[in-house]
């Protein structure tokens, strides 16, 4: 039967592309399918019968490609319709049937929520065995994984085990560890031929079997008691992973186990003097008025803008948080993939130290809940640092807000095509008029800034002389005789600079408006240059640690692009 959709508003594109409508009213698209592909025809709503205003077919090369949330627009002969659907999932299904015509496949989740150039590179990315290899060498990762199943063997013993986006096979392993009867390892990545060969060399072939394609698309045999995967991204989000390990729940038998089977995200605001001051510095770079005899200025709003959309990974100390971080919660074992669109956070933080807000710091933390015990994979910054880090996201315009305030607002992730999210925070400071801010990110396009040097503490955080510390702890050990303590009352510090401080001050301070909210224009004549000094100094560079994969110099510090590093 061929499907039936609601009517829709046909314009035809006018010689400039302005939209002219064709009919004055709604009209009806029905489907007839031919040989070729299928014709369209667009018929009078209010007349019965065959009374055909337009017909056009539909074939292998016709041009044609979806606009917008619920627009299509076909092209013959070089004159083009563009077909408005009465919502997104009406234009999907139209499209999926174009698809069908012009790709010979039918469309899944996936291929309809994923843009087809994301999701090649997505797929090379996991194809190559540095970048499992990158992730099998994340110790605190594989270890805990393979605690978690090896502790819960009852869970896994002659059990059958789906191992969502399998990569080398790794956890498959690891269930045949624990005694699974059989395990479907389904890999969309070129990687499956690896993982084959790899089971085949570990002589587990009756055990494991090897699925190359998508979970969206495949078929298995049979129901299964256990799905194992890794499908945490930057934020726990990113990559869009977690809506295939819950649509692969349509394998599951009732009652079955999701291992890991439940995810918690961690949001808390923080003061990042240093940080704030490195993006704003790059963007300075476009005040020049004479670059090569060209004024750049006219794009200083914009590069700001672009820099302060990228979401920063690397790890800091917990101590710039200035609140207990909120927790966002999903039960695995019964969310379902469409809940992942549109995650709408509200946030509540009182207040611990006074300070600048910069923005939210972002981790996550994974539970395996098994029949003997529960065991959690943690990303916090208090924890061992694993290959993700922790995620911040800056605000633009900082605000400024006192111990004992509430800072209210609101973290909404819109998934987008790209295999990632928009991210927006919006934060305001209850109670202070226009202390508000808002910045949507882009998570798809990280900035990686971890360098492999020590975690330097926030500044402010010593209640005892560390210089005094220091030599005791000599004394201590006997390394040195002291007759005399080491005091000269008014010397000043050896770099003869200011010490920062917080502003404890009810007032407004420089650089911040009467709501408290900071912006970098705010900070006064400062140069391009001198703000480099001034980041560099809290923030070493081209640190030899870092590897990845599109290696990008920027700004004097490495930038490094991937859904992992
Ligand atoms: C983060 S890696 C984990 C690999 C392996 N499980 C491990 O723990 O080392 C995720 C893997 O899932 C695969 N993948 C992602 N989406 C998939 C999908 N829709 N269907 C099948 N595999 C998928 C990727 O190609 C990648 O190899």
């Amino acid at each position: 039967m061929a499907p039936q959709f609601s009517p829709v508003y046909v314009s035809k594109a006018g010689r400039n592309g302005e939209l002219i409508p064709k009919f004055d009213t709604a009209v009806l698209l029905c489907i007839d399918y031919d040989p070729q592909g299928f014709s369209v025809k667009l018929k009078r709503v209010d007349l019965p019968g065959d009374n055909v205003l337009v017909e056009f077919p539909i074939h292998r090369f016709s041009e044609c490609s979806r606009i917008g949330k619920d627009c299509y627009i076909i092209t013959i002969d070089g004159e083009s319709t563009l077909l408005r659907f009465k919502d997104e999932n009406e234009m999907k299904k139209f499209h999926s049937i174009v698809n069908e015509v012009k790709y010979g496949k039918g469309t899944s989740v996936f291929s309809e929520r994923t843009d087809d150039s994301s999701a090649i590179q997505y797929f090379q990315f996991y194809g190559y065995l540095s970048q499992q290899q990158n992730m099998l060498q994340d110790y605190v990762r594989t270890s805990t994984y393979q605690r978690a199943v090896l502790t819960n063997s009852e869970d896994f013993r002659d059990k059958i085990v789906l191992d969502v986006g399998a990569g080398s096979g790794i956890l498959s392993f690891f269930a045949v560890q624990a005694g699974a009867r059989r395990v479907y390892a389904v890999e969309a990545s070129s990687m499956a031929q690896h993982a084959e060969t790899l089971v085949a060399a570990n002589n587990v072939h009756d055990k494991i079997k090897v699925i190359a394609g998508k979970i969206e698309e495949i078929e298995l045999p049979e129901m299964v008691d256990v799905i194992i995967s890794e499908p945490m991204g930057y934020m726990l989000y990113n990559e869009r992973m977690l809506e295939t390990y819950l649509h692969a729940k349509k394998w599951l038998k009732p009652g079955g186990i999701m291992f890991p089977s439940k995810g918690d995200l961690h949001i808390a605001p923080f003061m990042d003097d240093a940080l704030f001051m490195e993006q704003t510095s790059k963007a300075s770079f476009w005040v020049q008025t004479c670059f090569h005899g060209v004024d750049l200025s006219s794009m200083r709003d914009a590069a700001t803008k672009e820099y302060f959309r990228q979401p920063i990974v690397d790890t800091f100390d917990m101590r710039i948080c200035m609140a207990k971080s909120i927790r966002h919660s999903v039960d695995f074992t019964v969310a379902n993939e469409t809940d992942l669109h549109k995650i709408v956070i509200p946030l509540e933080f009182y207040i611990l130290e006074t300070g600048t807000v910069h923005g939210l710091a972002f981790w996550f933390d994974v539970a395996f809940t098994g029949s003997s015990q529960t065991v959690w994979l943690s990303t916090s910054p208090t924890e061992a640092l694993t290959h993700w880090y922790q995620v911040r996201c800056l605000l633009e315009s900082p605000l400024f807000a006192k111990a004992g305030q509430l800072l209210t607002g609101t973290v909404t992730l819109q998934a987008n095509q790209r295999q990632s999210y928009d991210v927006t925070i919006d934060l305001s400071i209850e109670g202070v008029e226009g202390a508000r801010s808002v910045n949507t990110l882009d998570l798809k396009n990280p900035y990686f800034r971890y360098t492999g040097q020590p975690v330097v503490p926030p500044p402010g955080t010593n209640t005892t002389s560390p210089s005094e510390a220091y030599w005791s702890q000599l004394d201590a050990q006997g390394a040195r005789q002291v007759s005399q303590p080491n005091i000269h009352p008014g010397s000043i510090s050896s770099t003869g600079r200011q010490r920062g401080g917080f502003c404890q001050s009810s007032q407004t301070v420089p650089g911040m408006n009467a709501a408290g909210v900071i912006t970098p224009t705010m900070f006064g004549p400062a140069t391009a240059s001198q703000l480099m000094i001034a980041s560099s100094s809290h923030f070493p560079v081209n640190n030899s640690l870092m590897i990845g994969d599109y290696v990008a110099p920027a700004n004097n510090v490495l930038s490094v692009h991937g859904y992992r590093q």
